[in-house]
């Protein structure tokens, strides 16, 4: 016997790992409703379990337990949990009294599991050859059982075989014809493994690997006097499968089967069953044999599942059982999608570097070049990555990931404009702006005794004055959030109307090169120097003259100036900056200040 249960630094490593596995548990990633017998993907749950930062970028290793109902899959689902919790340990079959965990297995003759489920571990092994694997266990619907129809049977026999790169096709005694039959919903896998339980032939074919191929060798021979229909079904399977095995797996004793009491508790259990399986589950879960999902040619990581998982549960969700061209569409698809995905998530996390949640406001044009250069690299990638469909599908999805990352361009843009404190100011400047222009017409206009026409300035500017105070009311509570955003979007549109008509603004930039956050720090200059000015002059008593008209000359004489004084904020300044910049935007605010002042 194996069982070894003298603690050693391993094993206490191995007990460690073992909590961990408290908190992990089996995940329904595809449910099944069984009044309509339909199958729905839960997205967000595989993308909690595959999504996981630590095992995203790793190629991944899905090992996938199906066959019929009552076979006791989960059951040895269970055992391979505790072998990957406890590799390191020589006694990872576990203690002879401790009841068996994992993915629900319980006695009976109704059916436990339903849909698919994966475990929320999602186990990091290094193999032998230095590359690092993200091995996922999946577990099936037992098929056949008497509330399931053989679409719903064959649909979730099909996609957890081509979402897996490991299928352990579990039969019970024997390989009938029908059970190679249902292989022929399989298109180009990896590794098929026939697990027969209870095999009561050991005589005939030994327990274990070396039995199991001599014993399948004979069942898929193909034969000259064979019945086409049974060629066909052999032909199928290797072409289908790149590596097929078998293991021949004894009875586990009767308390096993029989006893409504049995926990799992490996006294229980017969000891040929436990040293077969101390044989069968490194077979498929050592590190050297761990096989990697490959589909294309091209090997598959965690992120790329999620979108062969969609694709997939997309065609079988239709009326009819999928042909296998539309599987081999729904494959090439899922393969562009995944590259897609993948170029997407280089762009994202290089913009991150570039712009992130930490990092400084940066210039615009600084944030564009970043922008095109990432760009380039996400496109280049998605282009190199192997694929399938030809050309013109590719070329689809080289659109659709271009149009993605634009899009993903304007949200940065708006992030990096949220940095801006000046880019904040623009409401303000602009409703001071309106107010002040009005405070001069309705002056004007007074004076020159129109004034219905004054007090429809005054009546403007009492609404720019009261929107004002909202808006900053708004900025302070964050209530009334949508109120805010209209003042927001009515002033940006005078911004730029007023402004500068028929300017193109992007980026915070005009066509005349001066930057609009430019605009708006020489407003809060002036403004800041006006009432240092206002408060030194107030506080000598020098005459009312002196600190009004002080600041005018003053500030005009640091407006032409205002390229170097923008400097030391590291604004791009342009070399000349034309009549037209100095519009509304530049004077009417300055002018407001000054007066102000
Ligand atoms: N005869 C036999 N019984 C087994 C074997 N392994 C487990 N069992 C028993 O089979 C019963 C069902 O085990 P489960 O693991 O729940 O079976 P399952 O295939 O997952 O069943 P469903 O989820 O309903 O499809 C349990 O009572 C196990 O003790 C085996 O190799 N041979
Ligand atoms: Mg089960």
């Amino acid at each position: 016997m194996i069982l070894n249960i003298s603690p050693s630094p391993e094993e206490e490593k191995a007990l460690l790992s073992e909590e961990d596995a408290l908190s992990a548990r089996p995940v329904q990633i595809v449910v099944a409703h069984e009044d309509d017998h339909a199958f729905e993907l839960d997205e967000a749950a595989l993308e909690r379990i595959l999504l996981q930062e630590h095992v995203r970028d790793l190629n991944v290793v899905v090992v996938s337990v199906a066959g019929a109902f009552r076979k006791g899959k989960s059951f040895l689902l269970d055992f391979m949990l505790r072998f990957m919790y406890n590799q390191t340990s020589c006694s990872w079959l576990g203690g002879h009294e401790e009841p068996l965990t994992g993915f629900t297995w319980r006695g009976g003759c109704e059916r436990e599991t339903t849909g698919i489920l994966a475990w929320s571990d999602v186990f990091v092994v290094d193999k032998p050859d230095g590359s690092r694997v993200a091995v996922l266990l999946i577990d099936t619907q037992g098929a056949f059982d008497s509330q399931s129809t053989i679409k719903d049977c064959a649909t979730l026999f099909a996609l957890s075989t081509m979402t897996s790169s490991v299928q352990v096709y579990n039969l019970s005694q024997n390989v009938q014809e029908d059970d190679l039959q249902h292989l022929q919903v399989c298109v180009c896998m990896r590794t098929l493994m026939f697990l027969i339980r209870d095999w009561s032939y050991p005589y005939e074919h030994p327990y274990g690997l070396d039995g199991g191929k001599s014993f399948l060798e004979k069942r898929l021979q193909v034969k000259q006097n064979q019945h086409e229909e049974l060629q066909n079904v052999r032909k199928h399977i290797h072409s289908c499968f790149s590596n097929i095995g078998c293991f021949l797996l004894p009875h586990p004793g009767l308390k096993v089967a029989t006893n409504p009491n049995f926990d799992g508790r490996l006294t229980d259990i017969d000891d040929d069953f436990k040293t077969e399986l101390v044989n069968l589950v490194p077979i498929l879960l050592s590190p050297k044999n761990l096989v990697e999902k490959e589909i294309g040619g091209s090997k598959v990581t965690c992120r790329d599942l999620v979108q062969y998982f969609k694709a997939y549960m997309k065609i079988y969700q239709g009326e009819e059982l999928p042909h296998p061209k539309s599987m081999l569409q729904a494959t090439a698809e899922a393969n562009n999608l995944a590259a897609v995905a993948g170029a997407k998530d280089i762009y994202n996390k290089g913009m991150e570097q570039v712009c992130g949640g930490d990092k400084p406001y940066m210039a615009p044009d600084q944030l564009e070049r970043g922008h095109s250069n990432l760009r380039q690299v996400a496109v280049k990638h998605f282009r190199s990555v192997k694929k399938m469909g030809g050309e013109d599908f590719c070329w689809c999805y080289q659109e659709q990931l271009e149009a993605e990352l634009d899009e993903a361009f304007t949200n940065f843009i708006k992030h990096n404009d949220g940095k801006n404190i000046f880019y904040a100011a623009r409401t303000p400047a602009t409703l001071f702006a309106v107010m002040f222009a009005m405070y001069v017409a309705s002056l004007v206009t007074g004076f020159l005794g129109i004034n219905t026409v004054a007090m429809v300035c005054n009546l403007i500017m009492g609404v720019a004055l009261a929107a004002l105070c909202l808006w900053a009311y708004v900025k302070y509570s964050g209530e009334f959030r949508e109120v805010g955003s209209v003042i927001d979007q009515v002033a940006e549109t005078l911004w730029e109307q007023v402004g500068d008509p028929g300017v193109e603004v992007r980026g915070g930039r005009n066509a005349c090169g001066t930057s609009l956050d430019q605009t708006i720090m020489h407003v809060l200059f002036l403004f800041c120097l006006g009432s240092f000015t206002h408060f030194s002059f107030y506080a000598s008593h020098l005459p009312f003259n002196v600190y009004i008209f002080f600041p005018l000359p003053f500030a005009l004489f640091l407006s032409t100036l205002f390229p170097f004084y923008s400097l030391p904020f590291s604004f791009p300044v342009s070399p000349h900056v034309p009549l037209p910049a100095y519009s509304f935007r530049v004077f009417a605010p300055k002018l407001f200040l000054l007066l102000f002042s």
